[in-house]
């Protein structure tokens, strides 16, 4: 579809009802901005709804975004069926796709929380621990926040691996790529990260942010604040000599 004349397409990001993913993504990006999560258009979240994906646009200012703007993707074919004119579909969209693809996941948010930075770049000194890829914590109150398995709503997964939240004495990792000069180009390496630590729910972006996924908005965004505050913890905690692991 070309533009968004059609009245079908239309009626996908017309609602009354504050919880439709167009008006969702719309407040909840209004409210990650006074989070300093997507400050000066970086960052955004995208929403799996039924036979839908709602995508932000691309550069614009994502606290100020209106449901007119919203993209909506077909998810069997991925093809747009609804492109509002002159504008791009954010470049995040292969890193949304590949949580709701990989982890059956329904919400993916991206932020560009300093906190999430200053963490990725604590563990490059290696004074935290002697991986650089991966932020490892525990015995923090708030890490129960974190599930296992990302999106999984299962106790217990195929062979026995037990899912749920993290207690507060198993040690939550979160592993950590490096950037790349365009966002889309993140993709592999994600995809990678997110085979690798089956447990993981989020994968922090080296001196960029994190993403974030959950099988609903709630887990979605509950797990993205749970872990700025645990980003925050960590480098508060590593300015006064504070180890994140005991
Ligand atoms: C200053 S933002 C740079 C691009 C970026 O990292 C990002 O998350 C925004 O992507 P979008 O295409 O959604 O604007
Ligand atoms: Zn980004």
């Amino acid at each position: 579809m070309a533009d968004t004349q059609n009245a079908s397409a239309e009626a996908l990001i017309k609602s009354e009802d504050p919880k439709h993913p167009a008006n969702l993504i719309c407040s909840l990006c209004r409210q990650f901005y006074t989070f300093g999560w997507v400050t000066g258009t970086g960052g955004g979240i995208s929403i799996r709804h039924e036979d839908h994906v709602f995508l932000a646009p691309s550069g614009v200012e994502k606290e100020l975004m209106q449901p007119e703007n919203i993209f909506v993707m077909d998810w069997a074919s991925k093809e747009y069926i609804r492109r509002p004119l002159a504008l791009k579909p954010s470049a995040c969209t292969p890193l949304f796709l590949a949580a709701f693809t990989q982890r059956d996941a329904r919400a993916c948010i991206h932020t560009h929380s300093q906190w999430a930075v200053l963490v990725t770049l604590l563990c490059e000194t290696g004074q935290q621990g002697p991986d650089p890829g991966v932020f490892a914590m525990n015995k923090i109150e708030q890490i129960k926040g974190i599930s296992r398995g990302g999106a999984g709503s299962m106790e217990v997964a195929e062979g026995g691996r037990k899912l749920g939240n993290l207690g507060y004495f198993d040690t939550m990792q979160i592993p950590i790529i490096e950037n790349t000069a365009h966002e889309e180009d993140l993709r592999e390496s994600l995809e990678e990260a997110i085979v690798k630590w089956p447990e993981t729910c989020a994968v922090l972006v080296k001196r960029h942010g994190v993403y974030v996924w959950g099988k609903n908005v709630t887990q979605a965004k509950t797990q993205a604040e749970s872990l700025d505050y645990l980003f925050q913890l960590a480098v508060e905690m590593h300015k006064l000599g504070l180890k994140w692991v005991s």
